[in-house]
């Protein structure tokens, strides 16, 4: 069976992309594995707010987000992160094509609280016919992790939640969180294997903070919703730490 993969990719992890990254994506594709990358781009958004006058504010590891915010959003992903991460796929000879939810309808969303998070969306529809049709034309599809609402409002969303809710529709096997850490760590040691349990008990004890806490519910999330493991790495040659059944 086609084995379908959704990788992450952090906005620190997208500079630091190695060669093996890049290897392992092509032996998967011999192997008929059909790939999805999400990316984030949070350090370019906040350098471009910083620029701009704009503060953050982050709840919950989650970017509260104005009508001013949306405008900077979408230039920090669509102007200098996705088009950067296309070019090194492109460098890599692995080819790819940028997309985003206005791509004919790829990705709905809702506004999750507006009095809590300003304008940040939860996707719950993806055009997974113009994925397939990616697929088909041997294209790796790179997701900026935005949605529209019915009424056509751009919704900022954090990029584990976008990841995970596109492996949810997309019915995928693995989920990849890529990020500047090599797992999660209890008390400076790295777990390997965690259950969504072990991990809502981590997430309640407080030992996970900041971007690890949308990390950890968007795996808890995935896995409960059919993704076999979801693993919460710096690279797809380590498995980090893998959030399974
Ligand atoms: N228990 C933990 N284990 C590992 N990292 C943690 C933990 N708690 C909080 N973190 C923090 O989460 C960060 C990863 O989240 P974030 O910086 O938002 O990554 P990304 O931009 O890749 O989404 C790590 O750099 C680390 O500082
Ligand atoms: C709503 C929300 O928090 N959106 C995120 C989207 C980018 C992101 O998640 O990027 P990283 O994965 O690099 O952190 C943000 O504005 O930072």
């Amino acid at each position: 069976m086609t084995k379908k993969i959704v990788i992450k990719i952090g906005g620190t992890a997208a500079t630091q992309l190695s060669p093996a990254f890049f290897e392992t994506i092509k032996i998967w594709q011999k192997q008929d594995a059909k790939i999805i990358i999400v990316h984030g781009g949070g350090n370019h958004i906040s350098s471009l707010m910083a620029q701009l006058n704009e503060p953050v504010q982050k709840v919950n590891g989650i970017r509260f987000t104005t009508q001013k915010g949306i405008e900077i959003t979408k230039m920090a992903l669509l102007g200098q992160v996705q088009p950067d991460l296309v070019e090194t796929f492109r460098l890599n000879s692995v080819a790819a094509i940028g997309l985003n939810a206005g791509s004919n309808q790829l990705l709905t969303g809702h506004m999750l609280d507006q009095d809590v998070y300003g304008y940040v969306g939860a996707i719950h529809q993806v055009n997974s016919q113009l994925i397939q049709n990616m697929w088909q034309q041997n294209l790796v599809p790179i997701i900026a992790p935005l949605a529209m609402s019915n009424d056509g409002q751009w919704l900022n969303v954090n990029a584990d939640h976008a990841a995970t809710a596109i492996a949810k529709y997309m019915q995928a096997d693995e989920l990849y969180l890529l990020t500047d850490v090599s797992g999660v760590k209890v008390s400076g040691n790295m777990l390997h294997k965690i259950t969504p349990q072990k991990a809502l008990e981590l997430q309640e004890s407080h030992v996970i903070t900041g971007g690890m806490v949308p990390k950890i519910s968007s795996a808890i999330h995935a896995v409960e919703r059919g993704v076999h493991n979801v693993h919460i790495t710096n690279t797809v040659t380590h498995p980090g730490t893998i959030i399974t059944l």
